[in-house]
């Protein structure tokens, strides 16, 4: 945890040991020691396996955010080979399966020598001769007069590739100068490339990459299926996933975030919906609860409570429209009893519906012969309708600003019609338990 106090070491021409990599004889808390490499005779040294020595020719770090997620490449070469000589050989052979721990060696490409009884025409077969004289067994220096056989070195080559008369002696790394590096040819040997044993060995003397990374959740992503601009491609099945992700990396933790966030999106969204349509219907059950509470608190005014398909039974499927009014369109209906009743629907209903129900309450608890009686109602959430009586004649102003002669009113009809107004507005006013003030009467005589 004290990482940040650890200043760079340096081995030779290696200048910049730093996190995660340390020298053997660093402070303990410097460093991961999974990355520990060793200062030998002046020369930073890595060792792959216990005996495996390769020396480090550069580091590079690539990114680093914090001791859990960093990532970059460090260059190795076997000890045994030296640059320009062609007949010195690598001492360790390595599999690619041995790094994955730590490293991966995806930039790095696969040198295979192999022994055959029988010499072998073919291009990706290349002859060793004169640098190798007879077979070639890494760990066991080439001992020329006592090995028979032809040595040839094949790069990347697979399984099926090796003859039934070939045995496999050694498997080491090269730099990957022999790769072509357009995308969809990544991992393979480039066609046009025609190289010889110097050419490999000028490859394995270079040394290899092999790249280190933290971080696993960015495969792990990847495997759940996430796509980063087709960095997720496997491009080879012995490559590790986590190699690919760092080698086209760069750019990748906007991506990262991007898809995490459209990923988010994806899965919120339908939730964050069904969560508000959930709790828009609660509050509407609830509301409608108090109602049906209040509505059976408050059971002894007549309005008799209608379903909506009531309502359309009465009104014969709303039929016969008796006029409109600011509030939405009366029906003419007629109830089980024979009586005959006016149905305003609401078109606009009270969204609250305590508001309506407290009208319904009011209005239901007028009883007087000159104003129009509620018989019922209807509540079913968006569903508002008011029974009322039907008065036959309808409105006084029909009859007022009719232009049929006929129709006027004689002067003791006025009479009657404006005494009757009068005791309804002064009913209204003092006559029952609370005063109700009208804005807006509809006379009916
Ligand atoms: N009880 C009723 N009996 C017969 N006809 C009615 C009855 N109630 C309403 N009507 C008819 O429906 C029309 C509209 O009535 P409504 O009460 O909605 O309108 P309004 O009084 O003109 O307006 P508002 O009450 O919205 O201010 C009336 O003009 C009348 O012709």
């Amino acid at each position: 945890k004290k990482n940040h106090l650890c200043i760079a070491s340096s081995c030779g021409e290696i200048r910049n040991i730093s996190y995660p990599f340390r020298l053997k004889n660093d402070p303990k808390y410097c460093g991961n020691s999974k990355f520990e490499l060793v200062c030998e005779n002046n020369r930073t040294v890595l060792y792959l396996q216990a005996d495996s020595r390769y020396y480090v020719k550069s580091i590079y770090y690539d990114s680093y955010h914090d001791e859990s997620s960093f990532r970059g490449y460090i260059t190795v070469v076997d000890d045994g080979l030296q640059e320009g000589n062609c007949s010195s050989l690598p001492r360790h052979s390595l599999r690619r399966a041995i790094f994955r721990r730590v490293f991966d060696n995806y930039l790095s490409r696969q040198v295979v020598f192999v022994k055959c009884l029988l010499p072998v025409a073919s291009n990706s077969y290349l002859d060793t001769k004169p640098c190798i004289e007879g077979a070639y067994s890494a760990g066991t220096p080439p001992n020329f007069s006592q090995t028979k056989g032809y040595s040839y070195a094949a790069l990347e080559a697979h399984a099926s590739d090796i003859k039934d008369f070939c045995t496999i002696t050694a498997v080491t790394f090269a730099s990957d100068y022999f790769s072509c590096w357009e995308r969809d040819q990544y991992y393979r040997v480039c066609p046009s490339y025609s190289s010889s044993y110097k050419d490999i060995h000028n490859g394995m003397a270079r040394g290899f990459n092999l790249s280190y990374q933290n971080g696993g959740g960015l495969a792990a992503l990847c495997i759940l299926g996430f796509d980063y601009r087709e960095r997720c491609r496997v491009y080879d099945s012995d490559t590790s996933m986590a190699a690919i992700v760092t080698r086209y990396a760069p750019p990748l933790l906007p991506h990262l975030l991007e898809n995490f966030l459209v990923a988010k999106f994806m899965l919120g969204a339908p939730c964050v919906l069904m969560f508000l349509i959930y709790k828009w219907k609660r509050r509407h059950r609830a509301m409608d609860e108090n109602i049906e509470e209040f509505l059976v608190a408050h059971n002894n005014f007549s309005p008799i409570r209608y379903s909506y398909s009531d309502i359309k039974k009465i009104t014969k499927n709303f039929k016969h429209k008796l006029g409109e009014g600011g509030y939405g369109s009366v029906f003419k209906g007629v109830l089980r009893s024979g009586n005959e009743v006016a149905v305003k629907i609401l078109s606009k209903p009270k969204s609250n519906g305590q508001d309506f129900i407290s009208e319904v309450a009011t209005i239901g608890r007028i009883h007087h012969v000159n104003v129009v009686e509620l018989v019922g109602y209807c509540f079913n959430n968006s569903k508002q309708a008011l029974v009322y009586d039907f008065m036959s004649n309808g409105s006084l102003d029909k009859h007022i600003f009719s232009k049929d002669g006929d129709d006027s009113l004689d002067s003791k009809k006025m009479y009657e019609i404006s005494l009757g107004v009068a005791r309804g507005i002064e009913y209204l006013h003092r006559g029952c338990d609370m005063q109700i003030l009208h804005f807006g009467l509809t006379i009916f005589f």
